[in-house]
């Protein structure tokens, strides 16, 4: 006899809603048509090496070619293009002439379908997981101590007298230069919560801001003071300080190096300017471009099952799964032989 025709009804089946947990991302910033491409390539591969569970939000520039959104597109980032934020009319030095683009850094305080984010920069590679950091306590600005000791901080009265924040008890900060400075990051990376009143408060202070030396770095600084909160070193090596603090490095402990040191970036690499035949840096830009080049980390498009070529299910299983899920109660109904 053929077996009695199942006849189910499906019931709804209450599943639990997640709390709403705030959407999380990484975001870096691109701009212009040159290179800096090709370090946001590695900075993907290199999250998509640690196994991160978020994505990577490519913050862009007008001018960023096509070309280089489609890489980063085909490499699994999210590409959001912005407008450019200038400094108001200055005759600032900047420490970089270029540094002048990084203002537009501060758009990202516009993305609030992310309740979280972690902005890195392009010339940062990740080498550990560091996704437990979208866990830390809500409304503060966590970023890595910079270290004052390169040239590139000989305009301030911290490097005329040699004192550094990374160790603030070598050459203590005299008492007739009044107050030490206050604890200031590296901005090449920070974990942050976007928001629309943050976002509007940075531009309206950065209109009445007059620009200094390290740009939107400097800007960052004077805005999040109070809330900023230093974070171990390993999670943003400015290299630099492996020559200048190098009791405060442990290179094996290392999660987050930053190539910002002069001649350092890796898709620029030459070994000729100072410090860049260390070992230690010839290694780290080694290690960047072997994740550069493997092709095992490129991103791989899901495969979307077209519904022609789905697998047959097994109505049978199918539905006995269902039932021991509760979901189903089904009842037999006379064959119709
Ligand atoms: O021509 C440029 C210069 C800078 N950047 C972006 O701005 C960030 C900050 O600049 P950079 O890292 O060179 O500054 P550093 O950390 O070396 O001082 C870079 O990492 C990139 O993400 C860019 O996309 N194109
Ligand atoms: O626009 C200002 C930049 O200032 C910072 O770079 C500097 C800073 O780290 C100095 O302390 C180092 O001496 C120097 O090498 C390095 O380039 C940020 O990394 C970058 O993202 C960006 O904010
Ligand atoms: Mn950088």
């Amino acid at each position: 006899m053929a077996p009695a025709l199942v006849q189910t009804v499906v019931k709804p089946v209450e599943i639990a809603k997640p709390a709403t947990l705030p959407t999380r991302a990484y975001v870096t910033f691109l701009a212009g048509n040159g290179d800096y491409v090709k370090g946001i390539v590695g900075l993907a591969k290199g999250l998509r090496r640690v196994k991160t569970a978020y994505p990577l939000v490519v913050a862009v520039l007008p001018d960023v070619p096509e070309e280089h959104r489609r890489i980063l597109e085909n490499q699994g980032c999210i590409v959001r293009e912005i407008e450019p934020v200038y400094p108001p009319e200055n005759q600032t030095q900047f420490a970089m002439a270029y540094y002048v683009i990084n203002y537009s850094k501060l758009r990202i305080w516009e993305f609030v379908e992310y309740g979280k984010m972690i902005y890195l920069d392009g010339d940062i590679q990740v080498y550990d997981n560091i996704d437990h950091l979208f866990d830390l306590p809500g409304g503060y600005f966590y970023a890595v101590m910079d270290c004052f000791c390169e040239k590139t901080w000989s305009h301030t009265p911290q490097y005329k007298i040699g004192y550094c924040q990374q160790c603030p008890d070598k050459v203590q900060w005299p008492v007739e230069m009044g107050q030490p400075p206050a604890l200031y990051f590296n901005a090449g990376m920070f974990v942050f919560e976007p928001n629309l009143a943050t976002y509007d408060d940075l531009l309206n202070t950065l209109k009445v801001t007059t620009p200094t030396p390290f740009a939107e770095q400097d800007f960052l600084n004077m805005f999040f003071k109070d809330i900023y909160k230093p974070i171990p070193n390993v999670y943003n090596l400015v290299l630099a300080m492996l020559w200048r603090h190098p009791e405060n490095v442990e290179l094996d402990k290392v999660k987050v190096v930053h190539y910002c040191a002069a001649g350092s970036k890796p898709w620029r690499y030459t070994g000729r300017e100072e410090s860049m035949q260390r070992e230690d840096i010839k290694m780290l830009v080694k290690k960047w471009w072997n994740i550069y080049n493997d092709e095992s980390l490129d991103y791989k498009k899901p495969v979307v099952a077209e519904a022609g070529d789905a697998e047959p299910v097994n109505l049978q299983s199918f539905i006995a799964a269902l039932s021991e899920a509760g979901a189903v109660s089904y009842v037999t109904t006379p064959s119709a032989a």
